[in-house]
């Protein structure tokens, strides 16, 4: 079984038209999911749909078997933990307090974090890079540490599935890298990751499925040789791109003419 599956998925705001429709895939144990798109596509309102926030308006989207529809937002956070883009933190939550609050899940109201609790939240921000940080008001940090941050709640939380919103866009080049690596680095712990992205190269790095959105509310599925060709790159983002392999990284390069 499937830990994630979506059928015929379809997406509308209130008095708007569809922002996609059709949308079908599935995610394994272990699997990256990549989704590409040019601005507007619905990249975000999809991760929505797949976290639960956003009503389907066409299709079904089971997680673990149950429809995401039925589930309270305790089973859907056992199961799936969402890093939105945008990150805001209105409390001025310690770096640590903001990470030990991944553990909710599995605390009861009543209880406060443990000790165990605060050790895995403080390994957690070590496998990020960020114990540098993990004192600091989180409401201070950039936009990129608080990505990172925001990771390292998530793996607190020890989902099998990992939901990424765009986890690079605030990222120097290093971090970048460092967080697709960390993302093969959790699919091969058997995490599934879905992430969205603005850069093919991070697809191509991860070389595993695709769903590309075409702006026309269509997304096309498949593998990173199916997907990333340069036919398809250049018509979704409708500018010329070609696709090369570099022998220095021994990997195919996206390239936009310019
Ligand atoms: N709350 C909303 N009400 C109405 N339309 C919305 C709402 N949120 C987003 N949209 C529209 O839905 C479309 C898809 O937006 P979405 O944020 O999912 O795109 P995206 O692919 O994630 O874009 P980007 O790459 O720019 O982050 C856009 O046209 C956007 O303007």
């Amino acid at each position: 079984m499937s830990l994630l599956e979506v059928k015929n998925a379809a997406f509308a705001y209130p008095a708007f038209s569809e922002t996609f429709s059709d949308v079908s895939f599935t995610v394994r144990k272990g699997q990256v999911f990549t989704i590409l798109g040019p601005n507007g596509a619905g990249k975000s309102t999809l991760l929505g749909c797949l976290a639960g926030l956003n009503k389907l308006s066409a299709g079904q989207i089971l997680l673990g078997g149950r429809d995401i529809g039925a589930m309270s937002r305790r089973d859907i956070a056992r199961l799936q933990g969402f890093v939105p883009q945008t990150l805001n933190s209105v409390y001025a939550y310690s770096v640590a307090e903001y990470v030990v609050m991944g553990r909710a899940p599995y605390i009861s109201s009543l209880r406060r974090p443990t000790k165990e609790d605060y050790a895995a939240a403080f390994e957690a921000i070590e496998t990020m890079g960020v114990g540098h940080l993990a004192a600091r008001s989180f409401s201070e940090l950039s936009g990129g540490e608080r990505q990172q941050v925001a990771i390292a709640r998530i793996l607190v939380q020890n989902p099998q599935l990992i939901l990424l919103d765009e986890p690079t866009s605030a990222l120097d080049f290093g971090n970048q890298i460092k967080v697709v690596k960390m993302v093969r680095e959790l699919s091969q712990k058997g995490y599934s990751v879905i992430m969205t992205t603005h850069n093919p190269d991070h697809a191509v790095m991860l070389d595993d499925t695709i769903g590309i959105l075409d702006g026309g509310g269509h997304m096309r599925v498949g593998t990173a040789a199916e997907i990333l060709t340069e036919e398809c790159l250049s018509a979704v983002y409708h500018t010329e791109v070609k696709v090369s392999y570099v022998e220095k990284v021994n990997r195919n390069a996206c390239l936009a003419v310019f």
